[in-house]
């Protein structure tokens, strides 16, 4: 009688190892995309919070930002608001973008032909700084100011640049970090 075969474990002098890969862990996308939304977590920004990550033909991740203020402005000395009277007094005219930092707080010479994943679809002023760094692919996941002559602007621009821009739609709705989880082996979804 045959007996049922199990790949998975292997008893080894005694242990039993893992024969077999994960199969739930992140692939590349999703990966990029996520860690554009953990830099998000940092922008003291109260209203919305954008993040971006710059990825080389490699794979690897060559610039992270997400909006704030610039060095030495002081997030709690600097506005916040956006319904203001004097726009002096609103957030617009000094928060630095999510994808200019990103692109400013580069790792290598430079970012040509690279990929940047993004929260939210870029700005027109954005859009100049992918244009002219030379980045090849925007990433995007929410599209939600697209009606906006801004962001009308930005799409124009990057078309005509040939830049490619697509959503990413992601498979799950969140992704859980327990920083408890390499106190204990990995467990198995089932378990
Ligand atoms: N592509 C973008 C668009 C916007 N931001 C920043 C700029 C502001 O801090 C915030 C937008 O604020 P709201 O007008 O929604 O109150 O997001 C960015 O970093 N990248
Ligand atoms: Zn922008």
């Amino acid at each position: 009688m045959d007996l049922p075969v199990k790949i998975e474990e292997l008893t080894l002098n005694g242990d039993t190892k893992n024969q077999t890969k994960r199969e739930d862990y992140i692939e590349w996308k999703e990966y990029f995309m996520a860690m554009a939304f953990l830099a998000a977590k940092r922008s003291k920004d109260p209203s919305f919070q954008v993040g971006a990550c710059i990825v080389n033909k490699e794979n690897r991740i060559v610039g992270v930002g997400y909006n704030g203020m610039p060095f030495g402005c002081s997030d709690d000395d600097f506005p916040w608001g956006k319904n203001t009277t004097s726009p002096l007094d609103s957030k617009f005219l000094y928060v630095c973008h999510a994808e200019m930092n990103a692109i400013l707080n580069k790792n290598s010479a430079d970012v040509k032909d690279c990929t940047i994943y993004v929260s939210l679809f870029p700005c027109n002023e954005c859009a100049k700084m992918i244009i002219q760094s030379g980045i090849k692919e925007v990433v995007y996941l929410s599209d939600k100011n697209a009606h906006k002559d801004i962001y009308i602007a930005s799409r124009k621009m990057l078309d005509a640049a040939g830049v490619k821009c697509w959503q990413y739609i992601p498979k799950r709705d969140k992704i859980e970090i327990r920083f408890t989880e390499t106190d204990c082996e990995t467990m198995s979804p089932s378990k």
